[in-house]
């Protein structure tokens, strides 16, 4: 059976639908929200082999006229020149304002796409379907849409809200192990953020880093939690002008860690546990968060098989330079989101550069 959960915008509130065989009603869904005929469909061709054919069938049985782009897969593709080829094919297509794009594929094709969305034209419709858990609990949600610059992840971007986010959770069934616990990065993150019954039931669940004996109740129950979550905030502060901040706890590190491996070593979910144990870190060292509730984060993020240390050669400087590149740094002061207990954060701009020079040391791998 389908769940909705909604995201509440004064502009253009939207439905995240977790539905079962959802790929195969996209069409009807989307039919309930008057949009014109036509759709560019964008995917890779990975996601496409799987998917691609059912989702165009249903939007083509729901009367739509779709043309079709496949990218390159991964994060070095999350480029100007990825969306200069969504472009490209939306100009073939004649993709008018009343047109919609629908973005088919992980976090990296749902930015690019929702990018070039924002943008065509000055700005078209937009329906995420998330193949990734990633993507289904955090990505595809909130209107955070971008591309990377050469210096730093996702410096280039827009707000840009999807009409619809459709979940089918029966697609995960194909999707990586790595990618699984990609996703469960993200899950986690809510579970430190905002959720401590959400982070509760990780540590009660077995076999975590081991997809094919992962419950359905338990992914049902990380998808809606996590889908909530993210609404709630979402709809509480869609620029982050404040609170929705805190949905970046993990990632001023890890969005560093990425850029300065060039996108080649871990990917983001990877990134984000790495950043939320330093956050962690630096939170017990500032006297701010108990060093049992840090053992216990760190604990679920080794239980879901996400790495606790830096890459190997990646230089401290290097990072803390970096830092200066995050979107959140005011004034050239960077800010971090720190846990104050399981389920409650603060942001502050205040930690000292020795600290966080300090806990990286500590998290070297071959330390
Ligand atoms: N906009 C946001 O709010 C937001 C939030 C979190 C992350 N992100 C971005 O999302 C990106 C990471 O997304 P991701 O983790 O989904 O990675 P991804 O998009 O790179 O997908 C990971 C891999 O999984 C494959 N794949 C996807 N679905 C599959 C399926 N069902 N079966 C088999 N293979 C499948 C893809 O081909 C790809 O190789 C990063 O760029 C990150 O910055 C954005
Ligand atoms: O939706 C948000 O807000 C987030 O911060 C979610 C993050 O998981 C996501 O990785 C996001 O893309 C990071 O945003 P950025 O503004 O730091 O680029
Ligand atoms: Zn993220």
């Amino acid at each position: 059976m389908a769940s909705v959960i909604n995201v509440n915008l004064p502009q253009q509130s939207y439905e995240i639908a977790i539905a079962p065989s959802g790929i195969d009603k996209l069409g009807e869904y989307m039919s309930g929200l008057k949009l014109g005929k036509k759709v560019l469909l964008v995917s890779n061709p990975m996601i496409y082999k799987h998917y691609g054919e059912r989702a165009s069938a249903s939007l083509k049985a729901a009367g739509f006229e779709v043309s079709e782009l496949t990218l390159p897969p991964g994060e070095r593709y999350k480029t100007p020149n990825s969306v200069q080829k969504i472009y490209d094919t939306a100009l073939e297509n004649r993709i008018e304002r009343s047109s919609t794009m629908v973005a088919l594929g992980g976090g990296v094709i749902g930015d690019m796409t929702g990018f070039a969305a924002a943008t065509w034209l000055r700005g078209i419709n937009f329906v995420q379907v998330p193949t990734t858990l990633l993507a289904m609990v955090d990505a595809a949600i909130g209107g955070k849409t971008g591309v990377n610059h050469p210096q730093g992840k996702n410096l280039i971007g827009a707000f840009h809200q999807p009409r619809l986010v459709l979940i089918d959770p029966d697609v995960l069934k194909t999707l990586p192990m790595r990618e699984f616990r990609a996703g469960m990065a993200e899950v986690i993150k809510y579970g430190v953020i905002w959720d401590a019954k959400l982070f509760a039931e990780i540590e009660e669940s077995k076999h975590l880093n081991q997809i094919r004996y992962v419950k359905p109740e338990f992914i049902d129950s990380i998808l809606t939690r996590s889908c909530q979550a993210k609404a709630d905030v979402v709809s509480k502060d869609e620029k982050e002008a404040g609170l929705r901040a805190i949905l970046n706890y993990g990632h001023t590190i890890a969005h560093a860690v990425e850029s300065l491996t060039g996108y080649r070593v871990v990917n983001h979910g990877e990134a984000v546990a790495i950043g939320m144990v330093a956050a962690g870190q630096i939170a017990v060292e500032l006297g701010m968060w108990q060093k049992e509730d840090t053992q216990r984060q760190y604990a679920l993020i080794e239980k879901a098989g996400l790495p606790t240390k830096l890459p190997a050669g990646v230089d401290i400087e290097a990072i803390i330079e970096a830092l200066q590149l995050d979107k959140k740094v005011e004034a050239g002061k960077v800010r971090f989101i720190l846990p104050t207990q399981i389920g409650v954060v603060t942001i502050t701009d205040s930690v000292p550069t020795d600290t966080i020079r300090q806990v990286l040391q500590g998290m070297q791998s071959d330390s």
